[in-house]
């Protein structure tokens, strides 16, 4: 049975999440596949099942979309499914921005009703493996998801506090094509031992300038909400991980030129890889 269905029944059987989560848990023992990477040739014929952590602003769509289309899997991010829920009329979506645009996190329900929907229609189109990008984000997100798929690898994506603020104050939409881009300059200089950091603007193109929009919850005041949601209800989730021995922990040295080749590395994915793929 494949993930989403057991995703979507796990959570129709019961809506009692605590008697999902301890059913789950007994299910698939976690000690399987634990803090390994799979195996090349397992890549190609199951897909990655891979997780995206980071606070809000750090980068994980852009990092998460470059490996899905390296490694061939779709890149599933959580609130790209709230945002397409949120752009729909209706009651429901008036609800969830309610909460979006407080900062607030929506409930692990309605989280997984989406997300075992997008899962759904990928697996009737043939896709497997996946990259999830913002989800889980509370333990008992990580718990259900534990109980129903075997998560490979964590990928926990660190930045600076002060760079995340700005770096979501910078963020861009192209309200035509969709396009993601990010007009802030990060220059920090190295300042009493703590290193400095230089990430150069993710300008858009011409025809895409006049037509650029920022997301309603990229306010300052919404983003200092969402840090510190992301401390108290998503930091344990790191933790969840990491005593699984899961979590890789990578923090970002500067903009993507920089990182990028230093994540595949720390991925064991080099550039033969990424060349293969390309040539695929
Ligand atoms: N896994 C999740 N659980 C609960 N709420 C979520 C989840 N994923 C996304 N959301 C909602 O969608 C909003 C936008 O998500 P996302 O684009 O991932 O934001 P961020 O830039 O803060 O990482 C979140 O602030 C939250 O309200």
């Amino acid at each position: 049975m494949s993930a989403s269905i057991r995703l979507l029944r796990c959570l129709k059987a019961s809506r009692a999440f605590s008697a999902v989560t301890t059913e789950a848990a007994a299910q698939f023992p976690a000690s399987l596949m634990r803090g390994s990477l799979p195996a090349q040739s397992d890549m190609k014929e199951r897909g990655v099942h891979w997780v995206f952590l980071g606070c809000p602003g750090v980068g994980k769509g852009t990092y998460a979309s470059r490996l899905s289309q390296l490694l061939g899997v779709p890149h599933i991010a959580t609130g790209d499914l709230v945002r397409e829920e949120l752009a729909s009329s209706g009651h429901f979506a008036q609800e969830l921005a309610d909460i979006v645009n407080k900062g607030k996190l929506v409930s692990d329900e309605t989280i997984i009703n989406l997300l075992s929907k997008r899962l759904e229609s990928g697996a009737a189109k043939g896709e497997s493996g996946f990259i999830l990008d913002g989800f889980p984000r509370t333990i008992r997100q990580a718990e259900i998801l534990d109980g129903v798929t075997n998560i490979d690898l964590v990928i926990n994506l660190k930045l600076r506090e002060d760079v995340l603020l700005e770096k979501c104050l910078g963020r861009r939409i192209c309200s035509q094509c969709g396009g993601n881009f990010n007009v802030a300059s990060i220059d920090i200089k190295e300042e009493n031992g703590k290193p400095g950091i230089y990430m150069e603007p993710l300008l858009p193109p011409s025809n895409c300038a006049s037509k650029l929009i920022s997301r309603a919850d990229d306010t300052e005041e919404v983003v200092k909400e969402r840090l510190r949601v992301y401390q108290a209800m998503s930091q344990p989730v790191e933790e969840f991980y990491r005593s699984q021995g899961k979590l890789l922990e990578f923090h970002l040295p500067g903009g993507i030129p920089e990182s990028w080749p230093k994540l595949l590395k720390a991925l064991n994915l080099d550039d033969s890889h990424e060349k293969r793929s390309a040539a695929a």
